[in-house]
């Protein structure tokens, strides 16, 4: 049957292949006894085999692809796979209570997870999860349901999710992976941020996608205007294609203004930037005509693990990518965890209200055990590039001084152990809590630069989670308030002779980068295929024109207002 579903256009293009559902499957069963146990111990012993054949080539696949790090993971599950302390009682008890081999992995796992996670050891607890984890995937194959495997795909498809977490999408071979759709998210959601920097279309928040498909249906990913169709009809499929030829055209003549710098109709300059979450998105951004990296979201390196990276492992990965830049400016910021990015390893409490809890830098102030080593390895990496340092959720002042403080301490003492470390690092903050938006005049004279994390500004003052679809009508990226706070840092930023950017998802929106430029933004750092259309757009206007309109803007009543008014200007120019 032919469906239309409708979300919201999370990263550009089109996608058409098979529908590849990434959902675990219902493990539910009949608990009966058997006589013949002999049949049930190799059920079991084929399930092991299978999982065990299927885990060793995930985790060659992540350690070729992500490095042994990451894999460090799949070879905790292969050795409890292989735990005879774990599988004997399995298959003891098949034998002496006669139960089937799912009854006996369900009873003897539960045992033991219930024995780990009541351990008064971190290390024990996290076993409990290792424990859980491969479980399930020899439950489905004693129930000869399928249990996917987003590592192994290996023909063209599209993966439909409810959500897809950091560490799923980490795990997508971007060669087979055409575009994925998903039940919930937005824009800024980071399943989309993740899309955009794999460069693959992708549809969010479609609220029920996962109902709608089954296993192979063939789909069609809209990206651009946020359409899915399952089943679609000769003719869509038609359409659809000549679609994506043109969007492959476009970029093309994209393409051209690659290793051109940024310049306005007017003759003004100003800088794009890509957002990265790892040393391998360099390659998109400077493909993409990137002219520096604006935010280097750090806590990638930190998830999908089970355990804290070491100062050297961070290192590498900054030098990596300070390495492959070469003299562009690369903004790092420093751990943004908390709010929907958890670390299972650091038992952290679960909090009420976690994007307004315990998260980024009251985190890392309060755990210097954490903070300084990546302080240390960031410090290291900054002889090798044009490094700057940049704080998140900064609500304070002090909480500047404290995380500058940490810094140069850190900075001395390399010096005493005679570590080279580059002389003029800019340190600079992201304005995503109003109140430093409001106070952005007093931060000016102490922060080397601002970056305007809109995402979370937005939710902040619009008080509307970025992530909830209910309340998504007030993530109003053009609203006045928004505006007046942007055009308050920069005017704050400006007048002390400091620059500023903007990282959030707000600085590549068509909408918002004639607004942006009028109001003088500095640096616009955004998903890197943003850059060369932001490029392009940028060439076409005039930043004295849009300026010279800017009181009238920042006195407008309504979202509505601010988006009629920019368009007649932009549009009659
Ligand atoms: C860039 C931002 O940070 P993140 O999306 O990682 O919260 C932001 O809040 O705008
Ligand atoms: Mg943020």
């Amino acid at each position: 049957m032919n469906i239309q579903l409708n979300g919201i256009a999370a990263s550009p293009g089109i996608a058409i292949a098979k529908a590849y559902q990434l959902v675990t499957p219902d493990l539910s069963f009949e608990k009966v006894t058997t006589e013949n146990t002999e049949e049930e111990i190799s059920r079991l012993e084929q399930a092991l085999e299978v999982s065990r054949t299927e885990l060793e080539k995930i985790k060659e696949h992540t350690e070729n692809k992500l490095g042994e790090d990451h894999a460090a993971i799949f070879s905790a599950h292969l050795l409890i796979l292989n735990d005879p302390e774990l599988i004997n009682p399995m298959k003891e008890k098949i034998e002496t209570d006669k139960v089937i081999a799912a009854t006996a992995v369900e009873e003897v796992s539960t045992m033991f997870i219930d024995m780990f996670e009541n351990m008064d050891n971190e290390y024990m607890r996290e076993r409990a999860a290792d424990i859980k984890d491969v479980t399930k995937r020899v439950m489905a194959h004693i129930l000869g349901v399928t249990f996917p495997n987003p590592a192994l795909i290996d023909e063209e498809v599209v993966i439909i999710a409810e959500d897809l977490t950091p560490s799923d999408t980490a795990q997508l071979n971007r060669e087979f992976v055409q575009g994925f759709a998903t039940d919930i998210g937005g824009r800024t959601s980071h399943s989309a941020i993740m899309a955009r920097s794999l460069e693959i279309p992708a549809v969010v928040g479609t609220k029920n996608i996962t109902e709608s498909v089954s296993q192979n249906d063939l789909i069609i990913i809209d990206g651009l205007e946020g359409n899915v169709i399952v089943h679609p009809t000769d003719e869509e499929l038609a359409t659809y294609r000549e679609k994506q030829e043109a969007y492959a055209k476009q970029r093309e003549e994209w393409a051209k203004l690659k290793d051109e710098p940024t310049i306005t109709k007017d003759g003004a300059q100003v800088e794009l930037a890509a957002n990265i979450g790892t040393p391998d998105d360099v390659a998109g951004a400077l493909h993409n005509g990137a002219e520096g990296v604006g935010l280097y979201r750090t806590e990638f390196l930190y998830m999908g693990k089970s355990e804290l990276p070491s100062e050297e492992e961070q290192f590498e990965a900054y030098k990596s990518v300070l390495e492959q830049m070469g003299d562009k400016p690369v903004v790092v910021r420093t751990l943004d965890i908390g709010g929907d990015k958890e670390l299972d390893y650091m038992d952290l409490p679960k909090e009420l209200n976690p994007f307004l809890g315990f998260r980024a830098i009251r985190f890392c102030l309060e755990n210097e055990d954490v903070f300084r080593p990546q302080l240390r390895a960031l410090l290291r990496a900054s002889a090798f590039g044009n490094l700057k340092i940049m704080f998140p959720m900064i609500a304070t002042l002090e909480e500047f001084r404290r995380a500058k403080g940490i810094l140069l301490d850190e900075k001395e003492n390399l010096a005493a152990e005679g570590i080279k470390v580059a002389e003029n690092i800019e340190v600079g903050i992201m304005v995503e809590i109003p109140s430093t938006a409001v106070t952005a005049a007093q931060f000016a004279k102490e922060v080397d630069f601002f970056s305007i994390g809109t995402n979370d500004l937005i939710q902040y003052t619009m008080a509307a989670d970025r992530m909830n679809e209910q309340v998504s009508y007030l993530y109003q990226p053009y609203h006045p308030a928004i505006l007046n706070l942007v055009n308050n840092v920069i005017e704050a930023a400006h007048k002390e002779g400091k620059w500023a950017g903007m990282c959030g998802e707000m600085a590549g929106d068509p909408i918002a980068i004639p607004i942006l430029l009028g109001l003088g933004l500095d640096e616009f750092s955004m998903s890197a295929t943003s850059i060369l259309p932001a490029r392009t757009q940028l060439s076409k206007l005039s930043k004295e024109q849009i300026a010279s309109h800017k009181e009238e803007l920042l006195a407008m009543s309504t979202t509505d207002e601010v988006v009629e008014f920019i368009d007649q200007l932009v549009n009659k120019a």
